[in-house]
């Protein structure tokens, strides 16, 4: 009969010329509900799923679910209960690495977008009330010399780390926060004397840009809820590119209404696409529609390692990019 994928949602070239190479493809027309995904993933016609962060792949479908395996079209997973796949024999793959310059780039984007206010400037010059060069006009701060903390110490962290160093700016970081184990220098590698390792309470205390590079999981659900946010400065901007659950996004809306921090750049929602009441009317925040990897060419690449992934699946060989290692029944 040969493979057949199950993909949730059309991926760019060559992930779908790739899957078609290797067997017979599959592509919703539009992103399938909970219901319809468990019931495709049931079906027993499909050797392996690709899907989309925004599918949710849960313990009670995985206990249906009659494929082979899960090939995320993203780095992040926690769409998918790993566990519960592991114990039910179904291989997960991901795309790291590929769109790790992509997303630094966006958190930096955010850091500058925010210190330099830069949705209030284009909103101004759109309203036409630029009226000409002022002294006082729209003042920003100062990203050189600031203090940037970054929540985790992973590819995209360490990229971001990259980017701040050459804008000059400090760098400190906390690598699994809220636990704390110290980095030897020579994990450090190109940033041992750049960057200094500091606990999460540290962190959270001195940063003037406190920016989130940890997955999402059941520790670092809401590890920046309101209490977090009242340590931290009061001209401090929160940044988020790593998913919105890591922030209490209520709390958040609370804490720059009443100037207990001063702005954030988010990416991610916690509850995307919706957005907590009141956060779109905020002046002091900078708004994406999670866009950390949309590039063309990154794009492309997440589809070309989520096609290998899948064929590798399907084929019961190990995916170049596995999260889990499910022991053979
Ligand atoms: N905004 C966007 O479009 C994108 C968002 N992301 C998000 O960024 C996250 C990070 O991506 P990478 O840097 O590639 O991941 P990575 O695995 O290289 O780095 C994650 C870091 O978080 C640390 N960490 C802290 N607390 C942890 C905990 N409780 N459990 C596990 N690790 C913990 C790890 O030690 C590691 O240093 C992804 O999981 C994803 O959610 C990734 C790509 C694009
Ligand atoms: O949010 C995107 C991802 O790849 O994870």
């Amino acid at each position: 009969m040969g493979n057949h994928f199950l993909v949730t949602t059309a991926i760019p070239e060559p992930g779908l010329q790739l899957l078609s190479d290797a067997g017979r493809v599959t592509v919703l027309p539009e992103p399938p509900d909970y219901g319809t995904l468990a019931g495709l993933c049931a079906s027993g016609d499909f050797d392996v799923v690709l899907t989309q962060l925004r599918d949710v792949v849960d313990a009670p479908l995985l206990a249906g679910a009659r494929v082979k395996g899960v090939s995320n079209y993203a780095v992040g997973y926690n769409n998918i209960d790993v566990d519960a796949a592991t114990r039910h024999g179904i291989l997960i793959g991901n795309t790291p690495g590929v769109l790790t310059d992509a997303t630094a780039d966006i958190a930096m984007l955010l850091i500058l977008g925010t210190a330099r206010r830069v949705v209030e400037a284009d909103r101004l010059v759109r309203d036409g009330k630029f009226l000409g060069w002022e002294p006082e006009l729209l003042l920003g701060r100062d990203v050189s010399g600031a203090v940037l903390g970054l929540a985790g110490f992973g590819r995209i962290a360490r990229a971001t780390a990259r980017r701040a160093l050459g804008f000059g700016m400090d760098v400190i970081f906390s690598p699994r926060p809220p636990g704390d184990r110290p980095v030897s220098d020579e994990e450090l590698g190109e940033f041992a004397g750049k960057v200094r390792q500091v606990p999460w309470t540290e962190l959270v205390e001195s940063s003037d840009f406190l920016s989130l590079h940890v997955p999402l999981n059941e520790q670092t659900r809401h590890l920046v809820d309101a209490r977090v946010l009242a340590r931290m400065k009061p001209d401090a901007i929160l940044i988020n590119t790593a998913r919105g659950p890591v922030v209490d996004e209520a709390a958040l809306v609370g804490a720059l209404r009443t100037g207990v921090i001063a702005g954030a750049g988010l990416d991610v929602f916690e509850d995307e696409p919706r957005l907590a009441a009141g956060l779109a009317e905020l002046p002091n925040t900078v708004l994406l529609p999670h866009v950390g990897s949309a590039t063309v060419r990154v794009r492309s690449e997440m589809a070309r390692l989520s096609a290998l992934n899948a064929i590798a699946i399907a084929e019961g060989l190990t995916p170049p990019h596995a999260v889990n290692q499910p022991i053979p029944a």
